[in-house]
């Protein structure tokens, strides 16, 4: 390289995309909790103003009152300052985060592992089904993805669409068509050849609840039929931006369609990341990614401590 030659410009890396993409709810929190510093030990009012400054932040009553009682405990007996206090509000949410944290790894034989994905229409469920046949993909894993949403021809088309993108083979059917017997022929298909990862999209009918179980337990049965072990994975994509909208959600979701992982989608877009404590506090449900985009690397196995630092406010 001369002299003269620009630098080639390092792509962020994805410590500074998860920064940068989550600065809303780092800047929230970081507001919520500015003034707030003490020359003695904290006390009560301090505490009352921590703990309102994370229900602020969507962090929910529950995680917000067992963070206010570690502090209490720590008390910073020689007084604290700002970043002190966003140090330590950062250890609690990480004590909140770790245990949920859990990558979705492919460990079910006989092959394949079958990922149903659920979540409202507009969640970011494709692109989310998408990101992850990239990230089994970049693992070296084959992938299939069955279009088990036939509600919406749009939804067929726009996860076609992905799949030809990467590359990945993909069973669908007309709009309206049973999902049920998509969903078993891809997995005929994807036992036949061997494919590590059968990643479903399923409709997002969350009004009619009824439908939606009905046609979940369809799928079950169908599936249980070629493989007892199938459904591996029920993974429910929630868009943080609803905030606390998005708790409801677990909770039906898991009541008719017995959720085993969550990712959080959107979280670029929205001061309420802070909801992703509040999820991991109330239901105790695995994290398995958070999505910071619209690319294809925006998802990212859920790394507890990282995130925990960037919601607090602490780089
Ligand atoms: N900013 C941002 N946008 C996202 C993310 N994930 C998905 N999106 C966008 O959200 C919109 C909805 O995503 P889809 O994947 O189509 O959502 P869906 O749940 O499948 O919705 P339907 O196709 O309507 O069923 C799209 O414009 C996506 O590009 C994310 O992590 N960040």
């Amino acid at each position: 390289m001369t002299a003269d030659t620009p630098p080639p410009t390092a792509a962020p890396s994805w410590t500074d995309r998860l920064f940068g993409g989550l600065r809303k709810t780092s800047e929230r929190l970081g507001e919520n909790l500015s003034g707030i510093v003490s020359k003695t030990r904290l006390d009560d009012n301090q505490l009352d103003d921590i703990e309102d400054a994370l229900i602020l932040s969507d962090l929910g009553p529950r995680a917000a009152a067992r963070i206010r009682a570690r502090l209490a405990e720590e008390r910073f007996e020689r007084g604290a300052d700002e970043q002190a206090i966003k140090e330590a509000v950062a250890k609690e949410i990480a004590a909140i985060l770790r245990p949920v944290a859990r990558p979705l790894e492919l460990t079910a034989f006989p092959r394949p592992q079958v990922i149903l994905v659920i979540g409202v229409n507009g969640s970011g469920k494709t692109t989310t089904i998408a990101k992850l046949g990239h990230l089994f993909q970049e693992q070296d894993y084959a992938v299939m993805f069955a279009a088990g949403d036939t509600f919406r021809a749009a939804a067929i088309g726009q996860l076609g669409i992905w799949a030809e993108r990467l590359g990945v083979p993909i069973v669908k059917g007309p709009e309206g068509g049973d999902p049920a017997s998509i969903v078993f022929d891809a997995v005929k298909l994807a036992t036949e050849r061997g494919t590590d990862a059968l990643v479903v999209d399923t409709a997002g009918r969350l009004h009619n609840r009824r439908e939606l179980m009905d046609e979940l337990a369809k799928i079950r049965r169908v599936l249980g039929r070629l493989n007892p072990a199938a459904p591996h994975d029920v993974v429910l994509v929630l868009d943080a931006t609803n905030g606390q909208n998005a708790l409801q959600q677990i909770e039906i979701f898991r009541e008719v369609a017995g959720v085993t992982g969550l990712v959080m989608t959107k979280l670029d877009g929205t001061a309420r990341g802070g909801v992703l404590v509040a999820a991991a506090e109330q239901f105790g449900l695995p994290i398995h990614a958070i999505g910071v985009g619209e690319k294809m690397d925006d998802l990212r196995p859920f790394d507890p401590d990282l995130v925990a630092r960037v919601i607090a406010g602490v780089a």
